[in-house]
């Protein structure tokens, strides 16, 4: 299983003061030699943690993929162009979000997200489609021409009670099988932290995992390596009992 990690939230201490520090291409840096997989980011339309040098940095210097997290804005998607990241996650973005409060509804954007897609296939750019654990959402994402979808995690995550848990655990075990069944990749993210990861590691058909903010709030204490490695770790723990 690949671990992406998002350091979004490393540029939202440095946007605080509106300064040069921390910078995530420092982060990145020290996320690849701690042997995670991949990096993400999310260039929001209203700039608000990473900014579009950021994403040209690391595409630049970084050696492991990059996976640009971007809604269908005309202006992100020209700039997701330019840069040309390894794949290219499409998601949804309100303005007085929060964070991100649900999927992509790939049906009723099929249109704009088809065009989209085709663009950055184009441009030799893989595409991952940030979507709710549904049937129809995923039957629409392979019909759009998605290599992969991204099941959102955050009901799971925000679960209060252990029967909830529990739910939308299975909800994300059906997704993930519908989906290999249809021959996309399947990867999941939102919400993921130290206490919870395990279960939807040991889910086999997700190939990839996108963590951010829980492993940058780690880092705080225990620095970005310790952190991504930690995460690494119970990753492991939760595929070995599948081997
Ligand atoms: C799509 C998703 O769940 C996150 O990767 C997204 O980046 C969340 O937005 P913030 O990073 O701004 O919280
Ligand atoms: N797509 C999920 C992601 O990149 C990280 O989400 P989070 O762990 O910051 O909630």
């Amino acid at each position: 299983m690949r671990l992406g990690v998002n350091i979004d939230h490393v540029a939202t201490i440095r946007e605080a003061r509106k300064t040069n520090e921390p910078e995530p291409i420092y982060a990145a840096l020290l996320v690849q030699e701690a042997l995670a997989d991949g990096i993400t980011m999310h260039l929001r339309e209203d700039r608000r943690h990473i900014q579009d040098r950021d994403v040209y940095q690391v595409r630049e210097i970084v050696k492991i993929p990059l996976n640009l997290e971007m809604s269908l804005n005309e202006e992100i998607v020209r700039i997701a162009l330019d840069v040309k990241p390894h794949q290219a996650t499409l998601v949804p973005e309100n303005r007085q979000e929060i964070t991100t409060e649900g999927g992509l509804d790939v049906v009723a954007n099929s249109d704009r997200v088809s065009e989209v897609i085709k663009r950055l296939k184009g441009e030799g750019i893989l595409v991952s489609l940030f979507i709710d654990p549904q049937e129809w959402q995923i039957e629409q994402a392979k019909n759009l021409g998605a290599d992969a979808i991204e099941l959102h995690t955050g009901n799971y995550a925000n679960a209060k009670h252990d029967m909830e848990k529990r739910l939308e655990l299975e909800k994300l075990i059906d997704a993930a099988k519908y989906a290999k069944s249809l021959g996309l990749h399947v990867h999941a993210g939102h919400g993921l932290t130290y206490e919870n990861v395990k279960p939807v590691a040991a889910i086999k058909e997700i190939e990839e995992l996108n963590i951010g903010h829980s492993i940058i709030a780690k880092s705080v204490f225990v620095g970005m390596k310790e952190a991504v490695s930690l995460m690494r770790q119970l990753i492991h723990e939760a595929r070995w009992k599948l081997a």
